[in-house]
């Protein structure tokens, strides 16, 4: 078996890498029997328990890895383990944290292919997307690393040769809790700041996508940072809310639904814990007649049909000026249905399956009722049977494309998280605006036009955190990346999240004698 649990870190540390391994991985092979939880620099079965899970891989419905819940005493095993960490990470200096991370962002760019094939193989994502989600990720190690060493306070000169400065210092234990969409991806994107910032972080990945986060914590160990300073606790609701409720732990950084992000707030305020919030969206994608329609339905594609459409800021209400809405409408059911669904594994494989059957009927639930409220489906919405045996008990759908919608339409409103584009139509600048801010979601947004005015004209009136000009979904992680309103706060990637991650001390010196009100 490719997957190397168990090894201890000497002999990883030793290991060669093989990627003929990673050749002989097929869909309908792989499981998983090594420990899921890591603490202390290595794998290890959970001292206590609350339950177990199963993870699937959701191109064949098979099961992959049965695994324990940690308990109480597990997750506290691990914050201890992690304080004498942070004890020993929190003393060295930003280049010298600089190198650990850009070792590792180094041998997750050498184990891209093998990180990738377990990432499809547990999500369901072609192979072709969790490459991507592999650069973005070891790019996001690089890029912090590139930050650890330039982190500085400023020096204010005070009256009387006296003065202050301030020092940017790490916040101790931090939490990371994931969504099961990105799951390396998102490890990455809450570690590498963290850990560039001098923090430790425990990460508790989905219950769904348990698997790749152990990756990233054996680089991490390989690469030089001490034991314990990255954690995996494996477990569900129960085990979330022993991490945020610990008293150790100084921040949380969370991924998921917004029930989910209301509770983690909650219990962050009950220990005064600064919390990110990277929740859901609906976010609308505005297509103007004057733009290059190629792009403007590339960027709908992108924008609605990565990973399957389970994707938090996808641009899932298009709103199509009225007189291109038929060309491009063509268009899009052209393109859309050339998308080659099946076995995410195989090279030319653009849509894999969903994550699970609850999920996949969920989203074939959301298209029936839009079609019961009007809408009308040009394309796909149903169940799709791959022809190859090995793949009948997987999670398939057609990517779908709904027209005739309107604002107050199910499918308009709520987040489907699946391969579901509604098209709407609009006459004017203002009034499309008003449309699309008509949400409590504030994800992201994007707008298509070739008038460069017009273009950053909207995007300042969209009330969204990330937004796109002729473009969609990509993530340079240079670019800070969250939410407005119901979709979070806090950032993700770029320079401000150094801010997230750190806390100020202001320091006041006092160069003469001090005078007293005494
Ligand atoms: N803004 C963003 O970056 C993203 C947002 N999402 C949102 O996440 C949702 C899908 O992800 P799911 O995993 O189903 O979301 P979820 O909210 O059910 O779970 C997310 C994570 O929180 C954990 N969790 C659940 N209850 C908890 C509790 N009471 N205390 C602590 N942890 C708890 C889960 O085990 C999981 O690790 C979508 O609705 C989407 O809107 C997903 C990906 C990205
Ligand atoms: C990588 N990207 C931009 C397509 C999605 C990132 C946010 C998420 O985790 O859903």
């Amino acid at each position: 078996m490719f997957f190397r649990a168990g090894l201890s870190a000497k002999s990883q540390l030793l290991r060669v890498f093989q990627p003929a391994s990673v050749a002989t991985m097929s869909t309908g092979t792989f499981v998983v029997s090594q420990p899921l939880n890591y603490r202390g620099g290595s794998r290890v079965e959970p001292a206590d328990a609350s339950g177990t899970e199963k993870a699937f891989e959701p191109a064949t419905g098979r099961v992959i890895a049965t695994f324990t819940c940690s308990g109480e005493k597990e997750v506290n095993l691990a914050i201890q383990s992690a304080k004498s960490a942070f004890k020993i990470w929190s003393q060295k200096s930003g280049m010298e944290r600089c190198r650990i991370l850009l070792e590792a962002a180094r041998i997750i760019r050498e184990r891209r292919d093998e990180i990738a094939t377990v990432e499809t193989i547990n999500n369901g994502k072609s192979i072709f997307e969790a490459r991507m989600d592999i650069d973005t990720s070891w790019q996001c190690l690089e890029y912090y690393a590139g930050l650890a060493g330039s982190m500085a306070g400023e020096h204010i000169l005070l009256s009387g040769g006296s003065f202050g400065y301030t020092r940017r210092e790490p916040l101790g234990v931090c939490v990371g809790i994931g969504a099961w969409n990105y799951p390396f991806q998102i490890a990455c994107w809450k570690s590498a700041p963290a850990l560039a910032c001098g923090n430790a972080m425990i990460f508790k990945p989905s219950p769904f996508t348990p698997v790749s986060a152990l990756l990233l914590a054996e680089i991490y160990t390989e690469a030089g940072v001490p034991s314990g300073l990255f954690s995996v606790v494996q477990g569900g609701a129960a085990t979330g809310q022993f991490l945020c409720q610990h008293p150790d732990v100084a921040k949380v950084s969370f991924t998921g639904s917004v029930p989910t992000g209301t509770k983690i707030m909650e219990m962050a305020a009950k220990g005064i814990k600064p919390v990110t919030l990277e929740l859901g969206g609906k976010s609308p994608l505005i297509i103007f007649s004057d733009c290059v329609m190629e792009n403007a339905v590339k960027g709908a594609l992108m924008a609605n049909f990565l990973t399957q459409g389970e994707v938090c800021c996808n641009g899932t209400r298009v709103f199509v000026q009225k007189e291109i809405l038929d060309k491009f409408t063509e268009e899009v059911v052209k393109q859309t249905q050339k998308i080659k669904i099946g076995d995410p594994l195989l090279e030319d494989t653009r849509m894999g399956p969903l994550i699970n059957r609850p999920h996949l009927e969920r989203v074939l639930g959301f298209v029936k009722l839009a079609e019961e409220q009007g809408a009308k489906v040009l394309c796909g919405g149903d169940l799709y049977e791959p022809e190859d045996p090995k793949l009948k008990g997987g999670y398939y759908m057609r990517p779908c494309v709904l027209t005739n919608c309107r604002d107050d339409m199910t499918c308009v409103k709520e987040e489907i998280f699946g391969p579901v584009m509604s098209i709407l139509s609009f006459d004017t600048e203002a009034e499309v605006l008003q449309r699309a801010n008509d949400t409590t979601f504030g994800l992201a947004a994007g707008v298509f036009t070739r008038d460069i005015q017009r273009a950053h004209r909207v995007v300042a009136e969209l009330q969204a955190g990330m937004c796109f000009i002729n473009n969609y979904n990509v993530s340079p992680v240079e670019l800070p990346f969250g939410g407005y309103k119901k979709s979070g706060f806090g950032r993700e990637n770029g320079r401000v999240t150094i801010e997230y991650y750190s806390q100020l001390k202001t320091v006041c010196v006092q160069m003469g004698d001090m005078e007293s009100a005494f």
